[in-house]
């Protein structure tokens, strides 16, 4: 298990998001989340290819990208060439999940599945064996600065006990509502990996508050 965190540019000032990547650069973050959203799969609209590659001009770090959309096999090719490490699709917007996972690999990027707050962990795991990360959403996607949903912690620590059950090496990342009060309690129920957006990008201090999430 591991401990990482991965701030997520939706709550970045896009005005100056080359500063905020430049921040980003700097601190102990090893990952960097970009929230891809269709306005169909869910109620927003946030961005796509231009900004992912504009953000993979200037890091080296992970680009942990999760993709908010409907039929995201059309896409995962130019995501893949935009320079996403990782790609994460929904298990409730695709009809051929072992197909897009398929897709996913063969574009040479690390695939994620991601489930929604109700959607139970027992969905993903017929799965584990071909992921390299599974996704638990704590709100319901679309927005940023909502607040974790009670539960959530439970389905992390469920997903742990089916990874470690099957032997997998799949990392479990959590994304929604992750503050420094609840940050603690994830890695130790077997989360990898926090996604945060509000807490970072709202704080005086991102960098620090990065730090402090990794040592939670
Ligand atoms: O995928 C999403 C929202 O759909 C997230 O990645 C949010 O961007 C996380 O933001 P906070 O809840 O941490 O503010
Ligand atoms: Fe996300």
């Amino acid at each position: 298990m591991s401990r990482i965190i991965s701030p997520s540019v939706l709550s970045a000032d896009f005005l100056h998001l080359g500063r905020d990547t430049e921040m980003l650069n700097r601190s102990e973050a090893e990952w960097i989340h970009i929230d891809v959203m269709d306005g169909v799969f869910v109620p927003n609209l946030s961005f796509g290819f231009p900004v992912l590659s504009a953000i993979r001009k200037v890091t080296t770090k992970v680009l942990d990208t999760h993709l908010m959309i409907v039929e995201p096999e059309r896409y995962i090719e130019r995501f893949a060439k935009a320079g996403a490490d990782i790609i994460t699709i929904h298990i409730e917007a695709t009809e051929d999940l072992p197909a897009a996972i398929r897709t996913i690999k063969t574009c040479g990027v690390k695939a994620g599945v991601s489930i929604k707050p109700k959607t139970p962990v027992s969905a993903i795991v017929p799965y584990l064996d071909d992921l390299d990360l599974v996704l638990i959403m704590s709100v319901e996607p679309g927005f940023g600065g909502q607040s974790f949903i009670e539960g959530s912690t439970e389905k992390v620590a469920e997903l742990r006990r089916e990874i470690d059950r099957c032997g997998s090496d799949t990392v479990i990342e959590i994304d929604g509502g992750i503050t420094l009060g609840n940050a603690g309690e994830q890695f130790t129920a077997g989360c990898d990996v926090l996604v945060a957006g509000n807490t970072i990008f709202g704080s005086d201090d991102p960098t620090r508050t990065i730090h402090d999430l990794l040592r939670a």
